[in-house]
């Protein structure tokens, strides 16, 4: 069994207590690494890494700096079945979806070698002939960026590109369960000469790494992505030294099919959108409102669709929803099914829980699961759910589902499938979410802002907005 190291200043290493994390693959339960279990000493020596190569990375000229991420985007692309293959074992997803998430974190390192580019400044006409008004853009600083599993690698360089871009230095804590991924992007950032200090990786106990990175003040910036109830704490936490934060979190996506929907393109968004990492992104959509006129339709076209859904260890050539991530997850997703069916849902497909028991090396796996009948009184109304279950909905004017719709504290993805020019506007413009998909179930791409309304986050990741999170705005006024 391997056991791998951190890296911290340029070197790799072992926790000092000399104790590991056990990694497994969510799909047989099988132990297939092990990991150092860091704490307060590491995190104290990775920020001190970054806290000394800030003065000098900061001041590398930024097509220097470009030159180091398009380094990092050739070799991620290189090696993209390399990394691919131990994201599937670790996190289960299916391994061409594995590839699809290796181009799209490799696609951030991509756009901000470019934007590293265009930090522009401005000057301001001043009221007084005899002064001078400018802007400049500086890095934050050091970075504490904390990642989740379901997107083990594009939520690592969703982060660290904007932030290299700007001039800033990193300590990264990645999730438990998907530290590989991340070890492996650490070896290409080794690999493409990224300078000792400016990226650092630490791996182990989330609340003493936590603790220690929101406790320093020469961290300048949290940036997170996860559950809405650890990003609060986090957030609460950097309060004490006022750290500019950046938070990724929760989210329950309406998917809303109107009467004048082209049924075919809504069966194909709603599936593309539900059944990516099998349901386990924050923009997946969680409820499913569809016009009380085409419902039967709706269900019998998604009924044909989800048939040739094949689910299992996501190694497997043709499986395209691979297991849940733990235990926790499949518990809590067969509770919210069987509390939609004894408040009176139907399943019309699915609802079998394949257990095979994590402990005689099983995987927790969820065929997806398709209800009807649904009403706001169910959990999976109102629980995040991070799985294969499609709750149905009915509605019949755009006023009740827009009202439905926005009745969540979340705010981050909404979905809509109408052929309307002037509905898709009407409906865009009063949907209280970051991300709107018209006639569209796939929206993440690297050169978009992504980022919610409300308990779904503060500020954006992606596009040129991603860069801003990491730079600071001086302006200078001079008497001449
Ligand atoms: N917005 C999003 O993109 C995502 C949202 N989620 C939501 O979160 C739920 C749980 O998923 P999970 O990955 O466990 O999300 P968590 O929010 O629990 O964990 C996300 C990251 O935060 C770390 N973390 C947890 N607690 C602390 C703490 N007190 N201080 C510092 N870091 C901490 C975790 O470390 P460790 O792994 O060591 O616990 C992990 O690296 C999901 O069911 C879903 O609802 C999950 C993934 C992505
Ligand atoms: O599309 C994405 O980037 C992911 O859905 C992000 S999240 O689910 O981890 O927020």
């Amino acid at each position: 069994m391997e056991t791998y190291k951190i890296y911290i200043d340029g070197t790799w290493v072992t926790a000092d207590e000399g104790s590991n994390l056990e990694v497994h693959n969510p799909a047989t339960g099988e132990l297939i690494a092990n990991v150092p279990n860091g704490g307060e000493k590491e995190t104290k020596e990775a920020i001190e890494a970054a806290h000394q190569a800030f003065t000098e990375w900061s001041a590398v000229p930024a097509n220097i700096r470009s030159g180091y991420l398009r380094r990092v985007y050739q070799l991620m692309m290189e090696r993209q079945n390399e990394i691919a293959r131990v994201m599937t074992l670790e996190q289960g997803k299916p391994l061409k979806e594995a590839i699809g998430e290796v181009h799209y974190a490799a696609g951030f390192l991509d756009w901000y070698a470019e934007e590293a580019k265009r930090i522009y400044g401005e000057t301001i006409p001043a009221w007084s002939p005899n002064k001078r008004l400018m802007v400049l853009k500086q890095p934050v600083g050091v970075v504490a960026a904390i990642t989740p599993w379901n997107f083990p690698a594009a939520m690592i360089t969703r982060k660290i590109a904007p932030a290299l871009a700007a001039g800033c230095t990193v300590v990264l804590k990645p999730a438990s369960q998907t530290p590989l991924t991340a070890i492996k992007l650490f070896e290409i950032f080794e690999e493409a000469g990224i300078p000792k200090g400016v990226v650092n990786l630490v791996t182990g106990s989330a609340q003493k790494i936590g603790k220690a990175l929101m406790e320093d003040t020469r961290v300048r910036k949290l940036t997170f992505t996860g559950s809405t109830e650890v990003g609060k704490k986090l957030m609460e936490q950097s309060a004490q030294t006022v750290k500019k934060v950046s938070l990724e979190l929760g989210g329950h996506a309406p998917l809303i099919v109107f009467e004048d929907a082209d049924l075919d393109k809504a069966v194909e968004g709603a599936l593309a959108s539900k059944l990516r990492n099998c349901g386990q992104t924050c923009i997946s959509s969680n409820r499913f409102y569809v016009h009380h006129k085409i419902k039967e339709v709706f269900i019998e076209k998604l009924k044909e669709k989800l048939k040739d859904f094949k689910v299992g260890n996501g190694m497997e050539e043709g499986v395209e929803v691979g297991p849940l991530i733990d235990g926790k997850s499949f518990e809590r997703i067969k509770a919210q099914i069987n509390d939609a069916v004894a408040k009176g849902a139907k399943i019309e497909f699915g609802g079998k829980a394949e257990h095979n028991g994590i402990t005689q090396q099983g995987g927790y796996f969820i065929v997806p699961t398709l209800l009807s009948n649904v009403t706001g009184e169910m959990l999976v109304t109102k629980e995040e759910t991070f799985g294969p279950v499609i709750p149905v909905i009915t509605f019949e004017t755009d006023e009740e589902v827009i009202k439905m719709a926005n009745d969540t504290n979340y705010g981050l993805a909404a979905y809509f499938f109408t052929e309307s020019l002037s509905r898709s506007m009407r409906v865009a413009e009063k949907l209280e979410f970051g991300i709107i998909g018209i006639n569209d179930g796939k929206t993440s791409t690297p050169q978009a802002p992504f980022g919610g309304y409300k308990e779904s986050g503060i500020g954006r990741e992606g596009g040129h907005y991603g860069l801003e999170e990491f730079l600071e705005v001086k302006y200078i006024s001079m008497e001449i």
